[in-house]
């Protein structure tokens, strides 16, 4: 039995979900125990949900991120990921190689945090015969696969609160993360891949865009794969033509948001960037391939 605080009273309600995978038998279930404890929204601050490790986060996400119904009283703030530091290589290394396990990198690729747990242990390495990973190697690691994501440190997982709280990642108005697109980013940009893991890769043109037409190409790009796209996740910013206000975009995997978010500002270098994480074949060299509109 769980009390509520040290010595506090017993808690006597709890939400029971059926047996089964809680991103595919039980979704509407879980969203259902979702909208019974926000009834009691005066103790509430956040949900934490935890999945097992092999869940795929990307049918919750759809699920948390636009679900009319709890878009008012609850908002997907962002998915964290805990990364074993002493094993990532390892284990990702023999995935990639033998095609199993795709959730690993699921789950790396659609998280808006990194917890990079254990690096006590790549300090210990040091003193035996192999040669250790070293931190720079991991989230160079990590990048490859999700430039977007934020990497922490922690040893046990004790990580501070703000820097996974509140993030906001799926807020499309809170475009301070996303005009972080405007500086440089460490992804790659569009080439022909040979192979087909899970990496970012990010496009950047000048030019206006125009909007309907942006509407076409992120379906596209989305729901049919097209220019050999198995997107993820999208990010991006767009200068839309005849407007005044810089466009943000934000995609997991099927659903998509395009919204206005501020003016843009005198002087201000109007560009399109768009960062897409997922797998990707044939890409040509030329991003102009991606901006079909201008
Ligand atoms: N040295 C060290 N040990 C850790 C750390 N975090 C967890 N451990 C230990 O590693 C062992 C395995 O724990 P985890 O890797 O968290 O595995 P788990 O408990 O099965 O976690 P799940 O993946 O959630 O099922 C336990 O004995 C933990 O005490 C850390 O940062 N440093």
């Amino acid at each position: 039995m769980i009390n509520d605080g040290e010595g506090g009273d017993l808690v006597e309600e709890w939400v029971e979900l059926a047996n089964g995978c809680v991103c595919c038998t039980v979704k509407h279930s879980l969203v259902q125990a979702l909208e019974q404890l926000i009834q009691r929204k005066d103790r509430l601050d956040h949900i934490l949900l935890e999945t097992t490790g092999l869940a795929n986060p990307a049918p919750l996400a759809s699920v948390l991120w636009l679900d009319d119904q709890l878009e008012s009283s609850v908002r997907l703030d962002s998915i964290i990921t805990v990364a074993d530091a002493k094993n990532l290589r390892l284990q990702l290394g023999e995935h990639r190689e033998s095609g199993s396990f795709p959730e690993a990198f699921l789950q790396i690729a659609f998280a808006d945090v990194v917890i990079l747990n254990k690096i006590d242990l790549l300090s210990l390495d040091k003193a035996g015969p192999t040669m250790p990973d070293s931190v720079e190697i991991l989230e160079e690691e990590i990048r490859s696969i999700n430039s977007l994501a934020q990497i922490i440190h922690s040893v046990r997982c004790q990580v501070d609160l703000n820097c996974i709280l509140n993030c906001m990642a799926y807020d499309t108005m809170h475009v301070a993360h996303l005009e972080s697109l405007l500086k440089e980013s460490h992804s790659e940009t569009a080439k022909k891949y040979h192979d087909y893991n899970v990496r970012t890769i990010c496009i950047s043109e000048r030019g206006s865009v125009i909007l309907s037409q942006v509407h076409l190409w992120l379906e596209d790009l989305l729901w049919e794969s097209k220019h050999g796209m198995d997107i993820y996740r999208c990010k991006g910013i767009l200068h839309v033509h005849s407007s005044d206000q810089l466009h943000t975009v934000q995609a997991v995997r099927e659903l998509y948001e395009v919204v206005p978010t501020r003016k843009w500002g005198d002087g201000e270098k109007k560009i399109n960037k768009m960062v897409f994480i997922g797998k990707f074949k044939d890409l040509l060299h030329s991003s102009s391939h991606f901006f079909p509109w201008n």
